[in-house]
Formats: C-alpha cells, structure tokens, sequence
C-alpha cells in the first residue's frame, strides 16, 4: 500500500510498470476506488510507467468533509504527478475522472500529452440532479443511491448474468464515504468545462458505453465534437464502466488510438 499527503490530503496511489517509461495515469469515477482498472491497465504495463490513484473521499484515500470543488480534485492530481515527477503523461479518466482529466489538461498542460476520456463529458447532469443526489446520500447513506447507481453503471443484460460480480460493485459504491461521495457530487454539481475543454490542443480520444445510463453516447461526443481533432468511439454492449463489462473492446480503442497519435 502506497499512500501520499499532497495538497494538503493523503491519497492512496499505486505506482508500477516502466518507471523509466511515459506515464499512463488513471482517474475513476464517482463511488469507486482505483481496482476499477483493474482490467485495463496491466494491458498496458509492458510500455508505461502505469500511475493510478483514489481520489479524495474514496478508497483509501482521506475523505475531508464536504463540499468540494473540481479544482480540489484537479489539484490533487496535479501535486500528485508532480510530487512523481512526472511529465507529458496520458491521462485516462472514467465520468469525474474524466473532468479531472480534462481540468488537468487546461490547467497544466505540461503535464499531460493526451487524453483518454471515458464515459465522460465537460458537463454532467444538472444542478438539481447533483442537489437532489446530495440530499438522498446525506439523509439515507449511500445505500439509499444503490440501486439507481447500479443501473446507471450497468445495463439489464449484464446485471441479469453477472449478479454476483454486480454485488461486488455494490458493495465498492455503498462503502464509499458519504463525505468522500456527497463531497464530489458538489464538485460535479459545480463544474462545467465547456469552455476550457474546447481549447484544448492534444490527442483526445473521448470513448462511451452504447448503454451507459449515467452519460449516454450522444453526451460523451458532444464532448468530443467541442475538441479540435478528438476522436470519438462507441463500445458496443458496455454501460458506464466499459473498464469492467468491455475491457477488451477499451483496451484496443485505447492500443489503437496510441498508436495513431504516435504514443507508443
Ligand atoms: O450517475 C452516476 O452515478 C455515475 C457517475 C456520474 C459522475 C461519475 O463519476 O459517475
């Protein structure tokens, strides 16, 4: 276990592959911990020093009270690579940890070369939705999301054939803080990247699950259509987390879009 107090937060990371290698960071998403790559990214290990991460108020990491800001969670990453002295990374994140990705990307862009950007877009949901999430988890925990969250993350076809892997992800989601979740939905609630994700200049490669719930194919491309040159692909039969219902069908969108933009 690897844990580090950067920005003034200690945040439980892992740090393998090729050290001497460009770096493949990873950010997750809301109410899950960083086994969510678990899939994806010893695929990768073979080229690059392979980073991943929990960010505030999940997994391992402290969770402070709440709210949080987007740019709490952008800075943390941001000390975070540079307390590994890491530069010119590409940074894969999943929904929240796509805006990470995404905030990165505008505010340090020496620190990140692409992105991968994964069932995710410049803004997600509304005001409302965020207050209303709020207010069920700090009244009812996060057992009172559950149910809605699991289908959001997966569609009916995999829920039906996988219960017992699914009651696995209920258990990551329901033992996330309530301060760590209530914490990052403010974050969401708060944050819309249209503009800076529109300036951005460096491969992107937004993907998004033809059965994700939580952001749906036509949101994710929005995104990328905001981005001079990203690329966009749909992973058929995935939800919001293709990293563990299509890992294989990430991994070659991911493999192919590296060696396009010439990253391996
Ligand atoms: O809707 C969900 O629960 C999924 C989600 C939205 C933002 C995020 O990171 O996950």
């Amino acid at each position: 276990m690897k844990m580090m107090r950067v920005n003034d937060v200690t945040l439980h990371m892992s740090d393998t592959g090729q050290t001497e290698r460009p770096a493949l960071v990873f950010s997750n998403s809301l109410g899950t911990d960083f086994r969510l790559w678990d899939r994806v990214a010893p695929a990768f290990s073979g080229h690059f020093r392979i980073v991943r991460y929990d960010k505030r108020g999940h997994g391992l990491s402290e969770a402070p009270p709440p709210p949080y800001a987007m740019s709490d969670h952008v800075g943390d990453l941001e000390a975070l690579l540079d307390r590994l002295d890491i530069r010119d990374a590409i940074v894969a994140g999943l929904s929240v940890g796509g805006m990470i990705a995404q905030g990165l990307a505008a505010k340090r862009p020496d620190l990140v070369r692409a992105l991968v950007l994964a069932d995710t877009a410049a803004r997600i949901g509304t005001r409302d939705l965020w207050n209303e999430r709020i207010a069920k988890v700090e009244h009812g925990g996060i057992e009172a999301i559950a149910e809605n969250v699991l289908e959001r993350w997966f569609s009916e076809e995999f829920r039906n054939q996988h219960p017992e892997e699914v009651q696995g992800w209920r258990a990551m989601v329901t033992r996330t803080p309530v301060n760590g979740y209530a914490g990052t939905s403010f974050a969401l609630r708060d944050t819309d990247y249209s503009v800076p994700t529109s300036h951005l200049k460096l491969p992107v490669l937004c993907l998004g699950g033809s059965e994700d719930g939580s952001t749906p194919p036509a949101v994710v491309k929005a995104t990328a259509d905001l981005i001079p040159g990203a690329r966009f692909v749909e992973i058929p039969d995935a939800g919001h987390l293709p990293c563990i219902d299509q890992p294989a069908a990430m991994i070659d969108a991911m493999q192919a879009f590296f060696q396009e933009a010439r990253l391996v």
